[in-house]
């Protein structure tokens, strides 16, 4: 419960504030309502203002409609702050993630503390009505006390064991939740396969059958019984808490006028007071529960908190820009990368990598499957950070201080390039735009493209070759000197590939752009100024073409 005591000493002080008017107001209503049925029962006339006792009882209404209606208003607007507050935060720590971080985390961890922070947003709303109803108990009980001590003091012991009863039980059923969730974890995994892969899901009987009924139906299955086992334990305590209710005005009843001098008119306001409360208790009671399942999402958030640690570490460093000059040289001296898997065991070692890229380059970068090129991409494009050897950019070294600088001099289009749905880059997409109007001309989508004039965006039902070309516009519209592109020509068409290679990249050169291109297209490799082979992570070979020089081998 630590992590709820945080949360609370988080809120503000009008929230505290809010208690004690929502105390006040309930208490009024309640002490009242009691009152004015005591001595409306023992037949004596209220001891303030008894000619107008109907007007106390209607102010005293009024007041603790007013206090409830402020309150509720007041906690509407909190909830949702609550809840907008932590998306933002964690989003917010999300975007100052590394890649690195980021690609091992996966999205699902961030889909999935997201998803649980409604219970969060449930929070105030039910802390507020659990002290409420606590007000209601503890003035019921007060005026038991008034009414009957010996019979008020039993019944305070009852109240105290049954609530050590729930929280004992809330601990239990907070595990068994706990397990309910890892396996609501589970099948969004399931439900990304099945629902990001459907093409695919369709395409074969065995696949669909499995995913569906191995996985799924399975999956649905254990967390059925989970949840049956669960929920059954949860409304057992429920019905414990109301037959020992039942238990309590039968002692009134029955036990009490036989054990202790209980006159009638008391025993009748004591039940009434037991029947008041009893809603109040059980919802007070029932409610415990909730704290516990409210720890475990806490619980959940500082882990995800935890893993991301370095999100904040990032946050925290000053950013450093890098100068204004244009682009000369970005040197790669020593660099190394390492993947481990999650024993630690080494996957795949890039490097050391030795290579310099100059100003106005069209640099072939080529190799076989899994040789490294893409890992050097995310090292050049800064989203991996070398774990060992630097990168300089124009002479100045690269690292978590300016890594979004020197990634904002680069355009970038990756091997599953995403194309935006909105205009996040601010391009002008007006018609008048010439610039546009050409790079529309040059990818060859003039009258392909649709601009959705509501978004000042372009319509996005484009093939998977069109959708590169479109990328490819957009990347030009940053008009940045270097353009990094991996396997760009792989989805185009044989003539637009040709295209591409002996027209498009002699335009872009035309530009004053520095352009490395990841390629396995050797029939166009004329067009390079310089060719860097990959192999098993290593640079075997890094060859000028043009001017024509001697090629250059590297060991
Ligand atoms: N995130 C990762 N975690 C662990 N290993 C990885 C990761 N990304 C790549 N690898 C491994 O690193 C090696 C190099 O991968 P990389 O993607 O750099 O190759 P590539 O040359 O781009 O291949 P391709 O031509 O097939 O795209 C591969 O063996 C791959 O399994």
């Amino acid at each position: 419960m630590k992590r709820i005591l945080r949360l609370l000493k988080s809120r503000s002080k009008a929230f505290y504030l809010l208690i004690i008017l929502l105390g006040l107001g309930n208490s009024l209503i309640y002490s009242g309502i009691l009152y004015f049925i005591n001595q409306a029962i023992t037949n004596q006339p209220v001891a303030i203002w008894p000619a107008y006792d109907w007007v106390l009882y209607l102010s005293i209404i009024a007041f603790s409609a007013a206090c409830n209606i402020i309150s509720q208003k007041y906690l509407i607007v909190l909830t949702n702050e609550m809840l907008v507050n932590y998306e933002n935060s964690v989003l917010t720590k999300v975007k100052h993630a590394t890649y690195e971080k980021f690609e091992k985390m996966g999205k699902q961890k961030i889909y999935a503390a997201l998803g649980d922070s409604w219970i969060l947003a449930e929070f105030p709303r039910t802390f507020v009505a659990s002290a409420n109803t606590l007000i209601i108990v503890l003035c019921s009980i007060g005026y038991m006390f008034t009414v009957n001590v010996p019979v008020a003091a039993t019944f305070t012991v009852f109240l105290v064991l049954l609530s050590i009863g729930f929280i004992r039980s809330g601990i239990t059923i907070k595990n068994e939740f706990s397990a309910i969730q890892r396996y609501q974890d589970q099948f969004y995994g399931y439900m990304t396969d099945f629902l990001d892969g459907y093409k695919e899901v369709k395409m074969r009987i065995l696949r669909a059958d499995n995913i569906l009924g191995g996985f799924i139906y399975n999956n649905r299955a254990a967390k059925k019984k989970l949840s049956i086992q669960t929920y059954t334990k949860d409304t057992i305590f429920g019905f414990i808490s109301r037959f020992t209710w039942y238990l309590l005005i039968g002692s009134i009843v029955f036990l009490f006028p036989r054990i202790l001098n209980f006159p009638i008119a008391e025993m009748t306001v004591c039940l009434l007071i037991v029947l008041h409360m009893l809603e109040s208790m059980n919802f007070f009671l029932g409610n415990i529960p909730f704290y516990f399942r409210v720890d475990g999402a806490l619980k959940k958030m500082e882990d995800l908190d935890q893993q991301v640690e370095d999100f904040r570490t990032a946050d925290m460093i000053e950013k450093v820009n890098l100068s204004k000059e244009p682009f000369e040289s970005i040197v790669f001296e020593n660099v190394e990368y390492t993947y481990f898997d999650e024993h630690n065991s080494l996957v795949f070692s890039l490097g050391p990598v030795n290579v310099t890229l100059r100003k106005n380059e069209t640099v072939f970068v080529e190799g076989g499957n899994g040789s490294g090129k893409s890992t050097f991409v995310n090292l050049l494009t800064g989203l991996y950070i070398p774990q060992s050897g630097n990168i300089y950019y124009n002479g100045e070294k690269i690292d978590l201080s300016n890594a979004d600088a020197y990634r904002d001099k680069l355009s970038s289009i990756f091997t599953s390039n995403h194309l935006f749905s909105e205009n996040y880059d601010e391009f002008d997409i007006r018609e008048q735009n010439v610039q546009l109007s050409q790079l529309i001309d040059m990818v060859q989508l003039r009258n392909i493209l649709r601009i959705d004039t509501s978004k000042n965006w372009f319509k996005h039902h484009l093939s998977k070759g069109q959708q590169k070309r479109l990328a490819l516009v957009y990347s030009l519209l940053e008009n940045r000197d270097v353009l990094i592109m991996d396997e760009w020509a792989a989805e185009q068409d044989p003539a637009f590939r040709a295209y591409f290679y002996q027209e498009i990249i002699n335009r872009l050169k035309s530009m004053g752009k520095t352009i490395i291109l990841i390629t396995h297209d050797d029939r166009y490799i004329n067009q390079a100024d310089r060719v860097i082979k990959f192999e098993e992570g290593r640079i075997v070979q890094d060859a000028l073409l043009k001017p024509l020089l001697e090629p250059q081998f590297v060991g």
